[in-house]
């Protein structure tokens, strides 16, 4: 195998592997598990493929794939790792960067001076549908409401321990109602904030989840219970993230990124 360089970063605690990328190409399910296990490998929740701009005037391409392998549509954790990346890279310590991703191109905002690490992104409009009804077979039935953020997400406003949380997250992930999977939002609205905890698809339990906090904020806005242009704290295991959802329905997502460390890669870790 090539000796290859990779960046670690992590947004409020969800952590990814960066590797610049000429194409592309499809990296094996058993690499992508060697890589991001966190004892054998360099360890993350996922990877992020660096890759050069399809758009005019975009900065780069970012191509997430998950722990387990699968590549889902869109990151906003790792949208802001690999935006910061690329900024510092090009030299861009404030100002308008737009980046690609596999659900479109998205305009965003740097403010890295003195190395602040700060990236705002118009994540798009966040599409919320009816509720749904999931009878797990083992007592009450769980109500969600599906919000597609690029990537699909189902949100509960249900109280939920954590031993819930680990029971229900996985169940629901991979549940047959949902084709190709879904991550899982366990919700509490409060005044101008909202608690949350995401079970992602591919990953499990994670410390952030971008398109989960915006997903949440926008369901949030069909229940009545944020308004539209508030801009609130999605409060996360791995801290805060601020989150607007416009007039125009686009979610804008506001937080930091930083580098951990940076390596270089001689050999596979033990699959
Ligand atoms: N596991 C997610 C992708 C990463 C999303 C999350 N880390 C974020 O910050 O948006 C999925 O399969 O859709």
């Amino acid at each position: 195998m090539e000796a290859f360089a990779f960046h670690k970063y992590e947004g409020l605690g969800n952590d990814f592997i960066i590797v610049e990328a000429d194409r592309d190409d499809a990296v094996p399910a058993a690499v992508a598990k060697a890589l991001c296990d966190r004892r054998f490998g360099i360890g993350g929740d996922g990877i992020l493929l660096l890759l050069p701009p399809t758009s005019s005037g975009a900065r780069g391409r970012m191509r997430v794939i998950n722990a387990d392998g699968s590549v889902p549509e869109m990151c906003g954790n790792g949208l802001r790792c690999a935006v910061l990346y690329a900024a510092r890279v090009q030299g861009v310590a404030e100002g308008e960067i737009l980046f690609d991703t596999d659900a479109g191109k998205k305009p965003c905002l740097i403010d890295d001076r003195d190395g602040r690490g700060l990236v705002t992104v118009d994540m798009g409009p966040i599409r919320v549908d009816d509720d749904i009804t999931l009878d797990l077979g083992d007592g009450e039935p769980w109500t969600f409401t599906p919000a597609d953020a690029g990537n699909p997400h189902v949100i509960t406003t249900r109280a939920a321990s954590r031993a819930d949380i680990d029971a229900v997250g996985p169940r629901v992930a991979t549940h047959s109602r949902f084709p190709a999977g879904t991550n899982v939002e366990f919700a509490v609205y409060r005044k101008g904030a909202v608690d949350l905890v995401v079970w992602e698809r591919g990953v499990g339990l994670t410390l952030a989840c971008g398109t989960g906090a915006c997903a949440t904020v926008a369901v949030g806005v069909r229940k009545g219970l944020i308004s539209v242009n508030e801009e609130v704290a999605v409060n996360l295991p791995g801290g805060p993230l601020s989150i607007k959802l416009r007039d125009d329905g686009h979610a804008i997502m506001r937080g930091p990124a930083r580098h951990v460390f940076s390596g270089t890669l001689t050999e596979l870790p033990p699959g």
